[in-house]
């Protein structure tokens, strides 16, 4: 399939338009789009009811032959894909739409499933109006038969009524999700989430830390590899912690995503860290950054801690980057400064945890497993009458254990 691409340089925008087409380029060639034409303009500002300008508009359409779709690098509005497939005569589409259809067939999870599809009912139903009913017939993507515009009018009906039951069925998932949570919280484990923009490494780092080779998540040099979060046990300076991987940002994320897959992201929201991973190999990295932390905002996390991880030094193209404050330099896939990100990551999460020393008479002997169990034990030795422990909590734990505590 070959596709004509357009972007419109404007006043406001608060993007590069340069960059923007390029990872437009990356989103079709994950949607089997082959990109053959390019169109530029500039504008003072979006043409409301065309998005472009008129003669534009004309110069595109004597450019069409050899192509099957137009995809415009912004979310168009209903209005617009309708005037513009009136012009054109020829499949319109944009940023969004592609984001959507990668997320659809990368899904795999109920959960994922149904988020997607609520996203994407809540995409289409505002634009089936304005499509053309020989176009619309084409579009047998959608799982949709038939033409005419009953048929349409019966689809919108059909579509409204799916977004509807998916998100009664996302919210007992959720629900479901929010029990597993309230388990672990009630185990006292620290929660770190990866986050960051797509491809960044954020999957290569969750497996780095992974020592279980069975638990390994897919790390792959394409936009939107994850779409799942995946949580897994890890140790962090001998405490045991959860790291949870999580979907990758892009630019302009579509907000019907966002809020489609805010619950996956919750994880997010409750992480006790989040660790933002950064491809220190990209040039517009400062603008990744922002993209992640304006999303991080948008989901309501204010005063997570944050440790910014430079990922790729191996590449060797890291000089230019001047890092936001707490940073370490690392690269996920040769190893390199993940002990230093393992320490950042301690000192922030276990800053107020104390050593203690304990003397457990063995008639409480469960007290002893629960803290080895816990990971919370650094030496023991058996004794005559009681286990002597060495311990490391926070000061309010220690509280319960008082009567076994020992003088410095
Ligand atoms: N050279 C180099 N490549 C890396 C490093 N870390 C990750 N990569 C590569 O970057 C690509 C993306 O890695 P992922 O771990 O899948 O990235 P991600 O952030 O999980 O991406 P999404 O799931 O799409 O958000 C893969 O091809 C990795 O092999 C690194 O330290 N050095
Ligand atoms: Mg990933």
């Amino acid at each position: 399939m070959n596709a004509l691409i357009v972007g419109v340089r404007y006043q406001d925008m608060n993007y590069d338009l340069d960059n923007s087409l390029i990872e437009l380029e990356q989103l079709c060639k994950a949607c089997n789009i082959e990109v053959t034409k390019k169109c530029i303009q500039s504008l003072d500002k979006i043409n409301p009811s065309l998005y472009i300008g008129t003669g534009k508009v004309q110069e595109i359409k004597a450019m069409l032959n050899d192509i099957d779709i137009v995809i415009f690098d912004e979310e168009l509005t209903p209005l617009q894909v309708k005037n513009l497939t009136d012009s054109l005569d020829i499949e319109i589409t944009d940023r969004t739409d592609l984001i959507l259809r990668i997320f659809e067939v990368r899904a795999q999870s109920k959960e994922a499933k149904l988020q997607v599809e609520i996203a994407k009912g809540q995409y289409l139903l505002p634009r089936l109006a304005g499509m053309k009913e020989h176009l619309y017939s084409q579009q047998g993507g959608s799982g949709f038969r038939g033409s005419g515009e009953k048929q349409i009018e019966l689809d919108r009906r059909l579509i409204a009524n799916q977004v509807l039951q998916a998100k009664k069925q996302l919210a007992k998932i959720v629900k479901q999700r929010q029990n597993q949570r309230k388990r672990r919280k009630n185990n006292e484990m620290k929660v770190i989430a990866l986050v960051g923009y797509t491809n960044s490494g954020k999957s290569t780092l969750m497996n780095a830390f992974c020592i279980n080779k069975d638990k390994q998540v897919l790390q792959k040099d394409m936009l939107f590899a994850t779409l799942e979060t995946a949580t897994r046990s890890v140790m962090i300076n001998h405490h045991s912690c959860l790291l949870t991987d999580t979907v990758g940002f892009i630019e302009r994320l579509p907000h019907h995503l966002i809020q489609a897959f805010r619950s996956t992201l919750e994880e997010v929201v409750e992480a006790d860290l989040l660790v933002h991973v950064v491809d220190a190999s990209n040039p517009n990295y400062e603008s990744y950054i922002k993209t992640t932390n304006l999303v991080l905002e948008e989901l309501g996390v204010k005063d997570t801690p944050m440790i910014y991880a430079y990922n790729k030094v191996d590449l060797n193209k890291y000089g230019f980057i001047v890092p936001l404050d707490p940073y370490v330099f690392i690269s996920a896939k040769e190893r390199i400064g993940l002990d230093q990100l393992e320490k950042t990551i301690s000192d922030i999460l276990f800053k107020d945890y104390a050593i203690y020393h304990l003397n457990i008479p063995y008639q409480d002997g469960e007290i002893f497993k629960y803290l080895h169990q816990h990971n919370l034990v650094l030496e023991f030795q058996y004794l005559e009458n009681s286990i002597y422990l060495k311990v490391e909590m926070h000061p309010k734990e220690i509280n319960k254990y008082s009567k076994y505590l020992l003088k410095n």
